[in-house]
């Protein structure tokens, strides 16, 4: 068994993670292949200038289609709702924190931000958040895998950045998290927190082999999430929030936000964020979906467009 994986710290660790998941309860054997995404190597350009979701998993998907590797893992945030023809879902594992956190050496908390403070973040989402939370912020745009974030934020160029709360978790760098920000505050992103692990859609001894790994509520929710992303344009790069706090309830209650970049990227000062909920029974991915749709209608119904690039 071969796991293809992307060579960041963060990649490593959750390959690792479902390596040591698939000896420990599947009796396999599984080694790493490495390999270097072209989201990888692009880290001048913010993400949703150079084409968003997929960059990181089109080469795993090439091992895959080749046979140099039988499975890939993911965070879902980086994976889009539908996988290229041939590719499946085999399943999602359990969701970790999917909180955002703010790491900062000199404040501990977003209250505790001077006005104009500057934060280091290249996810829309985290900036029309953070912008309808504190409108006088100065929003600089921030790439690289978390250990490279953390040393340009020690290096003096930010005084706070926003990241995943999960990234740094899994590195063993929870002392660095100043504030987790609870979803009512600051909304997680579609599939944030969560690990799924691909395989090639004909592999058939693959899908029934790790069927027993998917942890359900967790699936059915991040597909309700996923699905709001999806009907709003797909890319992983939208200014959109979309959560379900407590999945294991039968009843699903699926939050979203959405909110205006600017030209800028500075937000819109005093536009307020577009939101929408509902909630629903769901026990199947139809129901999951169905209730995503319903969201992204109700965003759309309160002004949510997206405009690529824009
Ligand atoms: N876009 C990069 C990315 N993809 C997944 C995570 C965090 C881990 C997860 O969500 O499972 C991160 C880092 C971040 O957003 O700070």
């Amino acid at each position: 068994m071969v796991i293809a994986t992307r060579e960041s710290r963060l990649a490593l660790w959750q390959a690792e993670h479902v390596k040591a998941l698939l000896e420990a309860r599947l009796g396999w054997q599984v080694a790493l292949l490495g390999m270097t995404t072209l989201g990888d190597q692009i880290l001048d350009r913010s993400l949703s200038k150079v084409g968003g979701k997929g960059l990181f998993v089109k080469e795993l998907e090439t091992a895959l289609l080749d046979g140099r590797a039988d499975i890939a893992v993911h965070s879902l945030k980086d994976v889009p709702m539908d996988l290229p023809e041939g590719f499946a879902l085999a399943c999602v594992l359990e969701r970790e924190d999917p909180r955002d956190a703010l790491v900062s050496n000199d404040f501990s908390s977003l209250a505790e931000l001077p006005s104009g403070a500057v934060v280091g973040t290249s996810s829309l989402r985290r900036l029309v958040l953070l912008k309808s939370l504190r409108p006088d912020l100065r929003i600089e745009p921030l790439r690289g895998n978390l250990d490279t974030r953390l040393r340009k934020l020690d290096e003096g160029h930010y005084q706070a950045i926003v990241l995943a709360a999960a990234g740094l978790k899994r590195l063993g760098l929870s002392s660095r998290i100043r504030q987790a920000f609870e979803p009512e505050q600051m909304l997680p992103a579609a599939g944030q927190g969560a690990l799924g692990i691909e395989v090639r859609a004909d592999r058939r001894d693959l899908l029934a082999a790790l069927a027993p790994l998917a942890h359900q509520p967790t699936w059915l929710a991040v597909t309700a999430e996923r699905t709001v992303s999806r009907a709003m344009g797909g890319s992983c790069s939208m200014p959109l929030a979309a959560f379900i706090r407590a999945p294991q309830s039968a009843q699903m209650r699926l939050e979203a936000a959405w909110g205006e970049p600017g030209a800028d990227g500075q937000g819109v000062a005093g536009q307020p964020l577009v939101r929408a909920d509902h909630s629903a029974s769901v026990t199947n991915f139809a129901e999951a979906e169905a209730l995503g749709e319903r969201v992204a209608a109700s965003l759309r119904a309160g002004g949510a467009v997206w405009a690529a690039n824009s």
